[in-house]
Order: C-alpha cells, then structure tokens, then sequence
C-alpha cells in the first residue's frame, strides 16, 4: 500500500494481464458479524484485509469471540447469541458496515441481557446519519443514547427498562441508507429468541436492494430464513438462530472490479483483462457495473468467478443511469463519462451526500479540476467530457472510492488528450479502507510508454550520500529504487567466489550477463544467498570499482538496471545514471561533498555497523576509487550537461530531500 502524501500516476497506454479481486467488503463484514452471533467456528476464506474489516474483527474480539487468523483464512468462534462481555468501547473508524449492523446487534443484545457499550469512530463517521436507525431500535424497547450531535455517533447503548416489546411492526426508513435494514435483518434473529416473530415495514422507496439481496442470501447460508413480501414487509420467524456453514468462502468484490473494468473499456493494448475473484453469477449489486460499462461500449465476457473486458467502442457511448442500485460503482461511471462522447448523466446518487464524504460535491470538484463541465442537483450529477484536458492534484477526502476511481484519468491519451497527462492522488493511503494494494495491482496490469515512467537519477562520487538521499526520495514519490552500485558490487562479490581475476574482461563478462541477482523487500539475493551485508564490504566496493571499467561489463549489467524502469516511477542512484542508462531522465542530480567529509561519513557509517575502520585509509581509498570511476574510458562518473549540481557537505540529509523533491515537483505538470 502506498502511504506517501501523494501518488503521481502517469499516463497509462494500455492494460493485460490477470488481476485477483481482494474480498467483498460488504460480504466480509456482514459475514463477520453473522459468524461473531453464532455457535461454534467459522472458517472464512478470501476475507477481505483492510480497515473497514480490521475494526469489525476487532469489535468481535473485544466482545468475546475468538478470532484465528492463518494465512488468507480467519476463524471466528461467535458468542452464540450470548453476550460474554458485558461492556466494552468500540471504536470503529469510518466503517458504516461496521457501525449499523453492530449498533443494531449490540442493542437487542444489551436489551436481552443487559450490558453497556460505547460505539464511536472517526470524525467524518460522527457526521453520517444514523437516526433513522436508532429510532427503529428505540421504538422495539432498545436503549440508545446520542452522546454529541442527536442522529449521529457516538452512541451510547444499554440495558433496555422494559424489554423487547413491539416486534411485530416495526419500521425503518430505506430511502437514505439500506444499511439500516441490513442492521436490523441481521440482528432481529437475536430477538425472536422468545417465541415471537420479527415484522419490519420499510417506509419510503428501498434504495440499493441489491445489497439487501445480499443480506438475506448471507442470512440464509447462516440458517435464517427471511420471508419477504417485495422489497417493503420482511418477517424474521420466531425462534429463528444462527447456524454457523462451518466455512465460506467471501468472494470478490464487484465495486473494486468496476475500476479494473473500467480501465480495459478505454485502454489499449487489444488483449482482454482478465478479472478473477467476482463473476456474471455475483451475489453483489455492483456486478450490474458490467451492464453500464456493456452499455457504454466496453466488451464484457464473464463467467462463475470470472470476467475478461476489452475495450469495444471508443469514444465510449455516453450514459443516462438511475445508479441506485449500484451507488459505489456509479463513481466509475462518473470518471468514465470522461471518455464519452457527450454528456453523461447519473441520477439516484442521493446516498452519495452521506457516505465516506459528501460524494456528490467531491466528484464534480475533482471532474472540473481535471477539466469536465459538471453539473450536480441533490440526487444527480452530469459530466461533460473535458474540451481540454489538465493535469490534476485530486484531493481524495479520506475516501477511497475517489482515489481509486481518479486512478482512471491517467488513460487521458485514449480520450486523445494530447499531451496524456499524469495524474496526482492526493494520500492515495485511504484506498486501505476496502483495497489496501490497488494502485499495486494496477501497475501490475497497465502499461505506459517508456518515455512517461518518470526517471530522477542521482550520481556522484563514493559516500557522497547517494543512496540515502535516493532511498528517501523514493520513499517520498513511492518510487522504485535502483542502487545500481550494488548491481556493480553483486558482480564483483560473484566474480571474487568464482575466482574470476579482476582482469579478464571476457569471464567477467559472461558472469555479470549470468548473474542470478534479486532486489526484494527481504534482501539482495545472489543465487540463494542472501548478500546485502556482503555487498557492502570495503573489499567489494574497491573490486566493482575495477571491474565497472571494463566496456562489456557495463554492457552486460545494463539490463538488469533498465529492468527497474517501471511504473509507477524510478529513482536511481549510481555513477552513469544521468548519462548513459537514464539519459531522459526529467531530474538529473549529481551529488558532491568534500572527500574530507565523505571520509569522515563513511567512516561513522562502518563504526556504527562495528566494522573498525581507519579514515586515512578509506580517505585514500575513496579518492582512489573517485579517479578511476572518473577516467575510465566508458561512462566515466562526471554530471550530465543538463545535471543539478548539488554540495551537500554543510547540508543535512532533511535539507538534500526537500531540495530535491522541491526541483522534481517544478518538473511536474503539479509544480
Ligand atoms: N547530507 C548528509 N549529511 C550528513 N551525512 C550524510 C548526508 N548524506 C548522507 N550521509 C551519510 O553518509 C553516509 C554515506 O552515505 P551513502 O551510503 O548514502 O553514500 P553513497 O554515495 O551511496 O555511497 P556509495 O557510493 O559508496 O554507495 C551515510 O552514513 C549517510 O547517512
Ligand atoms: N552506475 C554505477 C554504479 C557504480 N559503479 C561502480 O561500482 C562501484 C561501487 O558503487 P557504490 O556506489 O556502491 O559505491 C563504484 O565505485 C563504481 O566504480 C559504476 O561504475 N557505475
């Protein structure tokens, strides 16, 4: 998950590939609960990871069930219509499938059997509505006290002073939330314990039915038979009790599938994208996403777990959509209206104003920071396409749908803007709620041309602070990272085991074009051996120092080094970054200290990993090395014509950051 400030996605050609859908947030946490009310245990596979179930697996934990995590699978053993625990303070940061139905849970358990519970979250969770609800609740006996504002959490829940009364008629509101028979679905079996039979009325036009579709699909592979009378009457039987289906698998989820299939509607590239995880026979309402994307010209084929899409029609067939029943997907729609050819329009999206923010408002600020004509009403927006596309920061407002379906407006070349524009995703870490590896899963299918992966190299002499300056620049951009010493040192390492002499260009050769070497989050590897350390010894850097002169030695390291130019950008660091392997490279940073102080850093460096060290020496050696890497016959270390010269010998690490990144940002079109 990318958890920098900013994400600079740029422009995207084309998409191929297979990408593997995480789980169904809505399942995920509806089945959570369920298995948390249960007998017995629970094995869920293909759970959803992300913040929206971590709190939910929390809230379970924290009331008394168990939970065994073991690779993808989590085993719940559920409280069995009991309540172990008695009270507890439940935070439950932004998750609405966390806080409804566990409101509605802790309620009529608190009523049954007493107990005091406190259910609170992040700001924006105290500002979503939540009265309609709790009045529900209030009306069968359940005891539930606002803390702050009437209508919103915190709540406070209690003991009820006369029981469950009233099961037979209660109502609930369904035109501003499904959510709020969800709740009350899933938790009124706890309630009919009793002998009495459970009637809710919905008031007003049920909105997102699918979802409730959902919920009762769910219900009954937990043994709850939910009698429906359309989508208005739902009678709960008297005596009805959670029957644990002992496993389930969660299956993945259709909103997430809506960027991915949007994405294969307008790139390039001819192959399909193949999307494993949700399918035609989806239980989720967003699977109807695929009729939308099919209406505006994009080629859907699917299966059981399975869709593959290939862009059809281009520009794409404007659309005119009630989205009730796909409010998430809708977003999608919203950012592909951008490839259309005229003015789309979404209406039913009331919902959008109380979601993770108020949707409505956020998409058409963002749609117009890029350059749509957007027009919004309470329940509906309009986009007209951009007449002339801008390059946009899109601030994303906590909510992961907005950073995620933006992600789409780095295709802008397929709606033939020209130049393609990159596009910024202001704290792309908020795509955690529901899709923590996104833009990952992204770069993994799209492709973009050579010349628009951004490139910022830095070179310079030895311990003139390369590497440092370098690994933090590309923490900051969430860039990948070459140390293309290291390539030069695993060579040399290789060449000293195989007892190849630091003379014969031809075994060098043909070993460095053989050289088994991974960079990975769990070290450097050479062949099995893990060599990080290795690499880092004083012997190695002065015998790459040698090598690295020889022509055909260079040669053969190149391709490993080009292998790192991948999306979503590259920040390199070596002696021929700028020069010869990186030579359109937008920043090029050729970093210099005096030798005194690159004697005296290196010197700290070795000490404090407890390698004794002498700083004449190594001042000797890295002179030594500084005149051989600048005279060599091929790519001698010396700064591109177009290069940032950069001293930083009297400035700290911090300040060489921020000067970089200050340069790199007025080389973007967000300068
Ligand atoms: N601006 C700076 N001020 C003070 N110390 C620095 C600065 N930049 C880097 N250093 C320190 O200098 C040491 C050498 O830095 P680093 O290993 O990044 O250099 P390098 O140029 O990559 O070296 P090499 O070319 O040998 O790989 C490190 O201990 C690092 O913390
Ligand atoms: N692009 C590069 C990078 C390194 N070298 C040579 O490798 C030696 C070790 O590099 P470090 O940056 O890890 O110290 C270095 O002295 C160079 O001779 C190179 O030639 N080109």
């Amino acid at each position: 998950m990318y958890t920098t400030r900013f994400l600079d996605v740029p422009p995207l050609d084309s998409v191929a590939g297979t990408v593997r859908l995480p789980g169904s947030k809505s399942i995920s946490n509806r089945v959570l609960l369920l298995a948390g009310l249960c007998e017995g245990e629970t094995v869920i596979d293909g759970l959803l990871a992300s913040d929206d179930t971590e709190v939910m697996l929390q809230a379970l934990a924290a009331l008394g069930c168990t939970v065994e995590r073991s690779g993808e699978a989590v085993c719940i053993r559920g409280i069995g219509g009991e309540l172990p625990v008695r009270e507890a303070d439940l935070f439950l940061g932004n998750a609405g499938t966390a806080m409804r139905p566990l409101t509605a849970a802790l309620a009529v358990l608190a009523a049954v059997h007493g107990g005091a519970f406190r259910l609170h979250g992040v700001a924006r969770m105290h500002e979503r509505p939540i009265g309609d609800l709790v009045d529900a609740l209030r009306a069968i006996g359940c005891r539930i006290d606002y803390e702050a504002a009437p209508g919103y959490p915190p709540l406070r829940i209690g003991a009820a002073p006369s029981g469950l009364h009233a099961l037979d008629a209660i109502r609930v509101r369904g035109d501003v939330s499904s959510q709020f028979l969800t709740a009350l679905l899933l938790a009124l079996p706890l309630a009919t314990a009793g002998g009495s039979s459970a009637r809710i009325s919905v008031d007003g036009e049920l909105i997102s039915k699918p979802y409730v579709g959902m919920t009762l699909q769910l219900l009954e592979r937990f043994g709850i038979a939910v009698e429906r009378d359309g989508w208005q009457r739902f009678t709960i039987p008297a005596n009805s009790q959670y029957r644990s289906p002992r496993t389930l698998r969660v299956e993945g989820d259709a909103s997430s599938a809506s960027y991915f299939i949007g994405a294969a509607a307008i790139a390039a590239g001819g192959q399909p994208l193949r999307i494993e995880g949700v399918g035609l026979d989806s239980m989720q309402g967003d699977i109807r996403f695929v009729d939308a994307a099919r209406a505006m010209g994009a080629q859907v084929d699917g299966g059981a777990g399975w869709l593959e899409v290939r862009r059809g029609t281009l520009p794409l067939r404007p659309i005119d959509l009630d989205c009730k029943h796909l409010p998430d997907a809708a977003m999608t729609l919203a950012v592909l209206a951008l490839f259309a050819e005229g003015t789309s329009r979404l209406t039913g999206i009331a919902s959008w104003r109380v979601k993770e923010t108020d949707r409505i408002a956020a998409m058409a600020t963002e749609l117009r920071r890029i350059g749509a004509a957007v027009e919004t009403t309470d329940d509906s927006i309009a986009i007209t396409p951009p007449a002339e596309w801008r390059a946009g920061a899109i601030k994303t407002y906590d909510d992961h749908r907005v950073a995620m379906c933006f992600a789409l407006a780095a295709f802008s070349r397929c709606a033939g803007a020209a130049p393609a524009l990159p596009v910024r995703i202001l704290d792309p870490r908020c795509v955690g709620k529901t899709f923590p590896d996104f833009f990952e899963a992204l770069f993994g299918v799209a492709a973009a041309r050579p010349d628009d992966i951004p490139v910022l190299t830095i070179d310079g002499p030895t311990a003139s602070g390369k590497g440092t300056l370098a690994s933090a620049v590309a923490a900051r951009l969430g860039y990948h990272l070459l140390d293309s010493g290291a390539v030069y040192r695993a060579a040399a390492l290789a060449a000293s085991r195989a007892g190849v002499d630091r003379d014969d260009e031809p075994a060098l050769a043909d070993l460095a074009a053989r050289l088994d070497l991974r960079f990975g989050a769990d070290g450097v590897w050479l062949g099995g051996d893990e060599v990080g350390e290795s690499l880092r010894l004083e012997a190695i850097g002065s015998l790459a120092s040698r090598i690295s002169a020889w022509p055909r030695v260079r040669r053969a390291l190149l391709d490993i080094q080009l292998a790192f130019h991948r999306l979503p950008g590259l920040v390199a660091d070596g002696r021929d970054m700028g020069t010869v392997v990186f030579p359109v490279a937008r920043l090029k940073v050729f970093l210099t200290a005096s030798a005194a102080q690159r004697a005296e850093r290196r010197y700290r460096q070795l000490i404090s990993r407890g390698i004794s060290a002498n700083i004449d020496s190594l001042r000797a050696d890295l002179e030594a090395r500084d005149a051989r890497d600048q005279s060599r016959s091929v790519s001698p270390s010396r700064p591109a014509p177009d290069a940032l010269l950069l001293d930083n010998s009297a400035l700290s690490i911090e300040d060489s950051v921020e000067q970089v990144l200050a340069a790199w940002q007025a080389r973007t079109p967000f300068g």
